[in-house]
């Protein structure tokens, strides 16, 4: 078993990774006899896993409930909340009793999350994650929230969970589709934070995408830890934590105008990265022999590198310019100026941000 704590100045929680997790009650241990626990899942994960969990907890004393939601980030919606606060409403679910359990990918993790934070201003809530997307990022940090027609996770709240429970050895059941998006978010972090990860990842993805066991628990282990270091410097998304939105402003742009139904959100931001580097490109600021070792990973990781073929620099500008870090006039992106770090360029000029989104010839 590892164990990462996060410490926040208001909550200090753990993240633990354990091939066992579904076998020992010892990881649940904030959970008390005298809990109700709601399982918020989906329709895909549930045939899966929440009877072994329902029976692990049941078997302590705990009692549960569960409530099955539709799969796909098109379900992050006020909608779908809505069902969530009705079923805890309609059973009297309370304040001071009530733990929600997100037994899921990024959607159910950070539409549980919300839910959490705005139930009766606030309950308790454990992150389960069961997608290497959420292993690696979603599932840590704290942001919570749903999607608009009009813009990609533009309702929301940072509330932290009280724990974060990683079974790595559920990754097996993943479409390989699924398995690529978390590695987007993975190379992301190498691009962003660490270099040496950039070449361990060069080095170890045939192993990681062959779900070697030892090599995928260190590779979630140092996502978590780049991610803890990073939310711990600035959990509200003040400064450093925008590293951790490389790729995003254009990958956000293509899943909102696709209406968050075609590509997932790991292809939107393997795409967004490559436009990231493109605009450093541009400006001058990245090395382009640097840009074909990202192109090659991200390939090999069975990633898109071009964003999708029908979308014009005015459909992705739409949407750029409500990303958070932008302001009303001025679309302001993180770029990478080197294998291992980023930095935020404000104002960016609409000629710079067409030509990026453009293919490269590199
Ligand atoms: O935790 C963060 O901070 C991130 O930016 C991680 C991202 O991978 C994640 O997709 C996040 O939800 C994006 O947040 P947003 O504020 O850009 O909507
Ligand atoms: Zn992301």
């Amino acid at each position: 078993m590892e164990k990462i704590i996060v410490r926040l100045h208001k909550k200090t929680y753990p993240i633990i990774i354990t091939n066992k997790l579904f076998d020992d009650f010892s990881s649940f241990w904030p959970i008390n006899i005298n809990d109700q626990i709601v399982f918020i899942t989906n329709n895909k994960v549930a045939p899966i896993y929440l009877d072994k969990l329902t029976t692990l907890l049941n078997r302590s004393g705990i009692k549960t409930d569960q409530l099955i939601l539709p799969d796909g980030e098109k379900n992050k919606s006020l909608n779908i909340l809505n069902q969530i606060f009705t079923k805890l409403l309609k059973n009297n679910y309370d304040r001071v009793n009530t733990i929600l359990i997100a037994v899921g990918g990024g959607v159910i993790g950070d539409i549980t999350g919300f839910a959490a934070a705005t139930y009766q201003r606030g309950i308790r809530f454990i992150q389960v994650p069961t997608t290497l997307l959420s292993q690696v990022d979603a599932a840590i940090g704290g942001k919570t929230g749903i999607n608009h027609t009009l813009g990609k996770n533009m309702i929301g709240a940072f509330y932290q969970p009280i724990a974060v429970l990683i079974n790595p050895s559920v990754l097996h059941t993943l479409k390989t589709k699924d398995f690529s998006a978390g590695l987007a978010e993975i190379i992301k972090y190498a691009i962003a934070l660490d270099a040496n990860f950039f070449n361990w990842l060069e080095n170890n993805l045939n192993n990681l995408l062959t779900l070697n066991p030892s090599t995928m628990t260190y590779c979630i282990r140092r996502c978590c830890e780049l991610k803890k270091y990073i939310v711990e410097l600035d959990e509200y998304d003040q400064h450093a934590r925008s590293s951790l939105n490389l790729g995003h402003t254009y990958g956000h742009a293509i899943e909102s105008y696709q209406k968050y139904a075609q590509w997932s959100h790991g292809e939107a931001v393997s795409a967004g990265i490559i436009m990231a580097i493109n605009a450093a490109l541009h400006l001058k600021q990245f090395d382009k022999n640097d840009a074909k070792r990202v192109i090659l990973l991200l390939k090999r990781a069975n990633l898109p590198v071009q964003g999708p073929k029908n979308m014009t620099p005015k459909n992705y500008m739409k949407y750029m310019i409500r990303d958070k870090k932008s302001n009303s006039t001025q679309i302001n992106l993180v770029l990478p100026i080197a294998i291992g770090k980023v930095k935020t360029f404000f104002n960016v000029k609409p000629e710079v941000i067409s030509l990026s989104i453009q293919n490269n010839s590199y």
